[in-house]
């Protein structure tokens, strides 16, 4: 079964965290504990024979989850070095650091020092968490360099990299990384692993976050039984920001939300009829352009649209003769027509775009908008749509756009440019889980979260999230917001997060024009715009994994129907971590 899982910002997870500490049911010190526990655990599993370790300890709780792990190590007899701040850390940290002092000394988090001496086996950075501040500067910021970067001959630095939560540095809001000194180069260096705590943060989803975090592991550490005690706590409403394709492994087995691939395998028996499995218009363009939308329309009929029809002007006809038998073909030469064509209303999906032509595209867009059906817009209707306010306000809640960022910039071009910009918007107080008055003032964040959690999305850097939730409240539709990461928003502020980083080849000329038929397909068998263009988002990178490099979007429909008898095997297995391959 494929369902969602809850993905937390960094807000959501320290207020969860603040309050289940201001609970008395446990303690910071046992979270940090426990978090360094899973950290150890999972270097132990994947490199069982007992080796060399650096362990870089930041000045906060991240870092005080690195001196749990180099305690454990140790006991684990592997060599620890511990590379760490001088400074005064929290409670929490302070007495992990305390306890490491008891077994092994700690060198100066410098680049010289990490330099040094010889080389390890396993690199642990826990710099920083989610209390990055600010960018990293000066000594923090060279040895990020160090960490993150590559040497000359372009190999890595630090190999086997393990990272505590996230690569510090990261934002797990945004995906985002900050700019290393001159000269330094880039952030480009994975770290093998991330252990991230409780919940995957969506900057573990997009932007760099999957490039960067490598494999992920998305470990409990306690908060999940806190969270269902807790009156109003996430476990009692349904999950407002999801992962749809998890490439991580999660290890308590959490799933929240809905079962997305439920009803997939199954066609509706109490309306056995093809028409209830809905009809699916696919408008084409003119003569020499149709390739795009028979795409789509070979596409809305494999995913089990009852019956699709293509519907090019009158003069390209003709060139629609071919394969696939089953679709069936109607000239619509513009307005008029598609009005006269909607009389029926059987017709319950339509999918505007694909190799329509922009002025063809707004001509029919003006004319069935008003009928106000399950509509797809992709392609030249995006363009026609960015062309014209009017269409822009004819928008309803059952369409979705599928804009790639080169569109969405067209269509809503102030979040394009807050997108690229570093815009760092008011940042939630960073929390001392030792200092009362500021868990009092956490307490009252997490009343406030339980209410206006689209508030809370807001992360220190403006993330493609943050523009596909705005473009969708500001359109009034489903925005699905393209490219190896894909951001699906609803207007109520819903939103799923895919990623694709694992099929780079699903970035081949009409891959995008069979999304727009699948999310079509979707539609007309009734799925709400969100689940469609989710669960196609999820089924064409599905297909393409199937089929590996080589890929053209050609291949891609008739590969569907081996994905979704995948899907119906896995609805009896217990989690996505199990049912699917990990990346
Ligand atoms: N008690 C908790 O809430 C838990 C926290 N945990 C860990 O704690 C982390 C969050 O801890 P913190 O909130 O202490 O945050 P971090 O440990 O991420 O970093 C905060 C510290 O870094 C400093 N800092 C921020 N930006 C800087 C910059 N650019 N240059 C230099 N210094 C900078 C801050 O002043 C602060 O001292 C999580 O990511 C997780 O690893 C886990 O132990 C689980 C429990
Ligand atoms: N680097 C990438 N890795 C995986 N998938 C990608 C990548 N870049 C784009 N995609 C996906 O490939 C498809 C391309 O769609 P689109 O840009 O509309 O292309 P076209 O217009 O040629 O059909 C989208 O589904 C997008 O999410
Ligand atoms: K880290």
């Amino acid at each position: 079964m494929l369902e969602g899982t809850e993905v937390l910002t960094t807000a959501q997870m320290r207020a969860i965290e603040s309050a289940a500490m201001a609970s008395g049911q446990v303690t910071g010190l046992e979270l940090m504990e426990r978090a360094g526990r899973a950290v150890a655990g999972q270097i132990r599993l994947r490199w069982p024979k007992a080796g060399r370790a650096t362990v870089l300890c930041g000045p906060g709780n991240n870092g005080g989850d690195g001196y749990v792990v180099a305690r454990l190590l140790h006991r684990a007899e592997w060599r620890v070095r511990v590379l760490g701040m001088d400074n005064t850390p929290g409670p929490d940290a302070g007495e992990m650091r305390r306890r490491w002092r008891e077994i092994g000394g700690i060198a100066p988090l410098t680049e010289q020092e990490l330099q040094s001496g010889t080389e390890s086996d396993v690199y642990v950075d826990a710099i920083f968490g989610t209390g990055l501040t600010r960018p990293p500067e000066g000594e923090i910021a060279n040895i990020l360099a160090r960490v993150f970067g590559r040497g000359g001959d372009g190999a890595y630095y630090c190999r086997r990299l393990v990272a505590v939560d996230c690569p510090s540095g990261f934002c797990m809001d945004s995906g985002k990384a900050p700019a290393l000194p001159p000269g330094r180069g880039t952030f480009d260096s994975p770290a093998r692993l991330t252990v991230a705590f409780d919940s995957p943060k969506p900057g573990h989803l997009i932007g760099l976050g999957p490039a960067l975090c490598g494999e992920l592991v998305v470990a409990d550490i306690g908060l999940r039984q806190w969270r269902e005690r807790h009156p109003g706590g996430l476990g009692q409403r349904p999950a407002r920001l999801e992962a749809i394709w998890p490439r991580f492994d999660i290890r308590d087995g959490r799933r929240i939300g809905v079962p997305l691939s439920d009803r997939l395998g199954k066609h509706s028996s109490a309306s056995p009829h093809k028409y209830g499995h809905g009809h699916a218009l696919i408008l084409a363009g003119g003569p020499a352009k149709g390739g795009a939308a028979r795409l789509s329309a070979r596409t809305a009929l494999r995913i089990g649209a009852g019956l699709a029809t293509i519907a090019p002007p009158q003069d390209a006809l003709p060139e629609h003769a071919g394969q696939p038998d089953a679709l069936m073909r109607r000239a619509i030469d513009g307005g008029g027509d598609l009005r006269e064509a909607l009389a029926d209303s059987r017709i319950n999906a339509l999918c505007f775009g694909p190799g329509c032509g922009i002025d063809r595209s707004a001509d029919l867009l003006a004319a069935a908008l008003p009928a106000r059906r399950a509509t797809v817009l992709d392609a030249d209707a995006l363009t026609a749509l960015s062309h014209d306010p009017a269409l822009m306000a004819a928008l309803h809640r059952d369409c979705v756009l599928t804009p790639h960022m080169g569109e969405f910039a067209r269509l809503f071009p102030d979040l394009a440019r807050q997108m690229e910009g570093p815009k760092p918007p008011a940042r939630l107080r960073h929390v001392d889980a030792g200092d009362p008055g500021r868990l009092a003032q956490f307490s009252a964040d997490m009343a406030r979260y339980n209410c206006e959690m689209i508030e809370w999305t807001q992360g220190p850097a403006y993330s493609k999230l943050d523009a596909a939730r705005e473009a969708a409240a500001r359109c009034g539709a489903v925005v699905l917001l393209k490219g190896p990461d894909t951001v699906i928003a609803a207007p109520d502020g819903s939103a799923r997060l895919h990623s694709a980083f694992d099929v780079p080849w699903l970035a081949t000329a009409g891959a995008g024009d069979v999304l727009a038929g699948m999310i079509a397909g979707l539609l007309a068998r009734g799925f709400q715009p969100l689940d469609a263009a989710s669960l196609g988002t999820l089924i064409h990178a599905q297909t393409a994994r199937g089929f590996g490099p080589g890929l053209i979007a050609d291949d891609l429909p008739d590969l569907i129907p081996a994905v979704l008898r995948g899907l119906q095997k896995s609805q009896s297995s217990s989690s996505v971590a199990t049912a699917l391959p990990m990346t």
